[in-house]
C-alpha cells in the first residue's frame, strides 16, 4: 500500500488517531453506538454477517418468553399481536428500503423468500408472454441464490443464464422471464446499479428480483422509486435482528393481486381459520407468508428495529462512505506492502468509486493462503472481520455502531499483523 494504490485520491494521512477523534466528535450518528452491546476490547467489523446486539432486545425477549408465552400462552396470538407480526415488522423494514406501506412481510429465510420471489416473477412474466423461459442470474452471486435459481428453473421449465450484472442490459430480451441480482456483492462489496438494471429488465418486459442482504440498513434502496418488482433480504446483518432472524420479502403493490406464491400456506390464506380445503390467497403483503411465524426471532428483530427511530438512511450512507474511505486511507498509510515484515500484501477488491461501493471493504491477500491466518490473528488481537476463500479479508462497517476510532484501530492492527509486529 505504500505505493499509494489503495488510498482514495489526495488523502494522505498525517495523524490517523487524531483524525479519528475529530471524525467521531463530528459524527451525527455517534450517539447510536450506546444502543448496542459492544465491548471496548473489540473492534467489530462483521456486522455484514451478523449485526451486533441492540440493548433493547434482551428485555423484550424476556417479556415475550415469561409473560407472552409463559403466562398468556395461546392468547398471545391475539392479545400480544403475534398473528400480525410478519406484516407489522415488515412495516418497520419498509421505510429502510424505500417501500411504501403494505408491501413488505417478514417471514422465513432469505433463501426461502428467493424461491417465492423468483417463481412468483416467472409466473407473472408468463401470464402475458408464455414463451419467456430464461432466468438471468449474477454469476458471482451468493451461492444460495444460484442454487435456488437452478431449482426454480427446473420447477418452472426455465433455463438459467449466469452472467456479470453489467452484461444484463445486453442480454435481457424477449425470452427473459426474470433477472435475479445482488444489490451488493457479498465478496467484493461492489454496489450494483439497481435503477439502471431494473429499468433494463423492464424495457425487455422481464421482472427484476433483487437480493438486498448486503444493502438493507446500509444504504438507500428506494425500491418503490425504482420500480423494483420483488426484493428479499436478511435482517440479521445491517438490521441487527439476531442470528437466524426472519428475512423480508417485498412485492411491489402493483403486482400483489397477481402474485402467485409457490409456497401457499395456511398463513397466506385469505381466511386462515376457515381451514378450507381450497386455497384463496390473502390480499397484500400477507400473501408472502407461509406457515406459523417464528415469534421469538421476530420479537428480537422488532425490538432491534427500534434503533432506527429518527435515523435517516441517507445519513447512514454518508457515514458508511466516510468510514470506508477512512479505512482505505488508514490501510494505505499503515499496512506495509511488499517484502517488509511477513511479505504479505493486500489490495482492495472493493471499488473506490462511491457509487459502486456498498458498506464493506474486501482486501485480497497475496499470497491468498495467508488471508485465513491473517484474519485469525486479527481476531486474536481484537479486530473481528471475516475471511472468504480464496484470499479475501472482509470488513463490514455498520454506521449505527462503528466509530472512526474503530476503523483507525482496525487498520493499525492489520498493519502490525502484516508487518510482522508481535
Ligand atoms: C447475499 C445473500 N443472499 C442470501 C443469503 C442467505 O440467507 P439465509 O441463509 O438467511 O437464507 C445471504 C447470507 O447468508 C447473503 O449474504
Ligand atoms: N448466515 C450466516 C451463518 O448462519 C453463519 C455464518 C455466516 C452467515 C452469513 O450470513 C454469511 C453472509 N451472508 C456472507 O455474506 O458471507
Amino acid at each position: 500500500m505504500s505505493d499509494g494504490t489503495l488510498g482514495p485520491e489526495g488523502a494522505a494521512l498525517s495523524d490517523g488517531a487524531q483524525e479519528a477523534l475529530q471524525l467521531d466528535a463530528a459524527d451525527p450518528l455517534a450517539h447510536l453506538r450506546e444502543l448496542f452491546v459492544l465491548d471496548p476490547g473489540t473492534v467489530y467489523l462483521d456486522g455484514n454477517s451478523l449485526g451486533a446486539l441492540p440493548k433493547a432486545v434482551e428485555g423484550r425477549l424476556a417479556d415475550v418468553v415469561s409473560r407472552e408465552w409463559g403466562q398468556l400462552r395461546i392468547r398471545s396470538w391475539e392479545e400480544s399481536g403475534w398473528w400480525t407480526m410478519p406484516e407489522r415488522v415488515g412495516e418497520r423494514v419498509a421505510p429502510l428500503i424505500g417501500a411504501g406501506p403494505g408491501q413488505v412481510v417478514v417471514s422465513d429465510s432469505t433463501s426461502v423468500n428467493i424461491l417465492k420471489a423468483l417463481i412468483g416473477a416467472v409466473r407473472l412474466a408468463r401470464r402475458d408472454a408464455p414463451a419467456r423461459g430464461e432466468l438471468l442470474v449474477d454469476e458471482a452471486t451468493f451461492p444460495t441464490d444460484g442454487y435456488i435459481a437452478e431449482s426454480a428453473a427446473r420447477l418452472t421449465g426455465c433455463t438459467v443464464r449466469a452472467l456479470a450484472p453489467e452484461q444484463v442490459p445486453g442480454a435481457v430480451g424477449p425470452r427473459t422471464a426474470a433477472v435475479l441480482l445482488n444489490h451488493v456483492d457479498y465478496r467484493t462489496g461492489a454496489l450494483r446499479d439497481l435503477p439502471a438494471l431494473t429499468a433494463a429488465a423492464h424495457d425487455a418486459g422481464a421482472l427484476a428480483v433483487w437480493d438486498l442482504c448486503h444493502s438493507a440498513g446500509a444504504l438507500p434502496v428506494e425500491a418503490d422509486a425504482h420500480g423494483v418488482d420483488f426484493a428479499v433480504g436478511c435482517t440479521y446483518k445491517f438490521l441487527n435482528g439476531g442470528p437466524g432472524a426472519p428475512a423480508f420479502l417485498y412485492v411491489r403493490s402493483g403486482l400483489q393481486e397477481r402474485f402467485d406464491s409457490p409456497l401457499p400456506g395456511w398463513n397466506s390464506h385469505a381466511d386462515p381459520f376457515a381451514m378450507a380445503p381450497d386455497y384463496r390467497p390473502a390480499a397484500g403483503a400477507a400473501r408472502g407468508r407461509v406457515g406459523t411465524p417464528d415469534i421469538l426471532s421476530m420479537a428480537a428483530l422488532e425490538a432491534a428495529l427500534a434503533v432506527w427511530e429518527g435515523v435517516r438512511i441517507e445519513d447512514v450512507r454518508a457515514k458508511s462512505l466516510a468510514l470506508t474511505d477512512f479505512f482505505l486511507r488508514c490501510v494505505a498509510a499503515y499496512v506495509p506492502n511488499g517484502p517488509a515484515g511477513t511479505g504479505v500484501s493486500v489490495r482492495s477488491l472493493t471499488p473506490a468509486e462511491h457509487a459502486l461501493r456498498g458498506s464493506q471493504i474486501a482486501l485480497l491477500c497475496d499470497p491468498a493462503e495467508q488471508a485465513e491466518p491473517v484474519m485469525k490473528e486479527l481476531i486474536a488481537r481484537g479486530v473481528v472481520g471475516d475471511f472468504r476463500r480464496p484470499g479475501v479479508l472482509r470488513f463490514g462497517f455498520t454506521p449505527l455502531y462503528t466509530s472512526f476510532q474503530d476503523v483507525e484501530r482496525a487498520a493499525r492492527v492489520l498493519g502490525e499483523v502484516i508487518g510482522g509486529a508481535r
